[in-house]
């Protein structure tokens, strides 16, 4: 089946500067990248702070060209999509950003906002058509009485409420991929399940894709708990594959550091496992990664090889992992885990 997007060997390297006087520096925010998504498939890309998730949405939104490598959404290479393919790639993919109210204009009402999509797409004729498919998105996304939002101004709504008019506005041109970035964190944290309820019932609904990213595992499990995972470190993707297994049985040990992390409030549950000890907090300088393994200074685990040579991303089973002691070094459980598979 040929995949919705496909990503390969995508490279984005960006030229900042600290300062106004500072030298250039090279950062290389996405290294060598490959994935793939069906369509109606969600895939949740998890990682720290600055590790690149964030350049990958916009890459595939079309928002930022890679330095290198090609990106095709349904066979097609973006780059070189013209005239009606072009617009129709727009339209099928779209962003929810994690700041909605930087993300709808403040000067515009929100159906000012909403209905410029809707004739830009030709999706609606007239200004009460416009307002009539609106207001059925907007009762579908449980905003109601929906007519209370059309007039109103991003101001005069809740942050749970803005969020989400952004996915009715994603919705609306009735797209086949939702890159989702953050899309919950800044939202009260009451009202996150429901939001995450949301976009699996639009997944479920209309067969539409997600990538979803974060920083947040919980949230990850949470929406993509039919899907797979893409975990990234400082620009690469380091383990990938069924999120329900990798999660259960993480394999890389970044990956099995964060999990650590994660506190766990039943004490009849625990891992199987003591709290993966890292050798340094800091997250490496993105602009002079270390040689070799770039999680070699952090790894409890790290051996010479670790610091010489890159470890490619090789399948295992059916994940892929990217770690040369893959093999060696222990496996991480979870009590619970378990226990549920005696
Ligand atoms: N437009 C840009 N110009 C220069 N450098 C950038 C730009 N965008 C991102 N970077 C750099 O690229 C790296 C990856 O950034 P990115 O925003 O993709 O990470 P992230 O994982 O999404 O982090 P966060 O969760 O903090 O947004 C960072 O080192 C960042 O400083």
């Amino acid at each position: 089946m040929e995949p919705l997007l496909e990503l390969k060997d995508i490279n984005m390297i960006f030229e900042n500067r600290a300062g106004l006087l500072a030298p250039k520096r090279k950062v290389g925010a996405v290294v060598g990248v490959d994935m793939r998504l069906n369509q109606g498939e969600i895939l949740a890309v998890v990682g720290e702070s600055g590790c690149g998730k964030t350049t990958i949405g916009k890459m595939v939104t079309g928002l930022f060209k890679p330095t290198s490598g090609s990106i095709t959404f349904m066979g097609k290479d973006i780059w070189s999509l013209k005239g009606k393919d072009f617009f129709e790639y727009r339209r099928s993919v779209q962003m929810v950003h994690q700041d909605s109210y930087a993300a709808l204009n403040p000067a515009r009402t929100i159906y000012q906002s909403l209905s410029a999509p809707l004739f830009r797409h030709k999706l609606a004729k007239s200004k009460n058509e416009a307002r009539k498919q609106l207001e059925d998105l907007f009762t579908m996304v449980g905003l109601t009485p929906p007519e209370q939002f059309l007039d109103k101004y991003p101001h005069q709504l809740s942050g749970g409420q803005r969020q989400r008019i952004l996915l009715a506005r994603a919705l609306s041109v009735q797209p086949k991929l939702i890159v989702a970035d953050e899309p919950v964190s800044m939202v009260d944290v009451s009202l996150r399940i429901s939001l995450l309820d949301l976009m699996s019932d639009m997944n479920a609904r209309f067969n539409i894709a997600f990538i979803y990213i974060t920083h947040d595992l919980a949230t990850a499990r949470y929406i993509a708990s039919h899907g797979r995972i893409a975990v990234m470190y400082l620009g690469k993707i380091v383990e990938t594959g069924n999120l329900n297994k990798i999660l259960a049985e993480p394999r890389h040990p970044y990956l099995q550091a964060l999990l650590s992390a994660v506190p766990i409030p039943d004490p009849k549950i625990a891992r199987a496992m003591k709290p993966l000890p890292l050798k340094s907090l800091d997250m490496p300088d993105p602009a002079d990664p270390p040689a070799g393994c770039r999680f070699n200074p952090r790894c409890p685990y790290a051996e010479a090889i670790c610091e010489q040579k890159e470890p490619p991303l090789i399948p295992l089973g059916e994940e892929m992992v990217a770690c040369h002691l893959v093999e060696r070094i222990p496996k991480w459980k979870w009590e619970q885990e378990a226990a549920f598979s005696k």
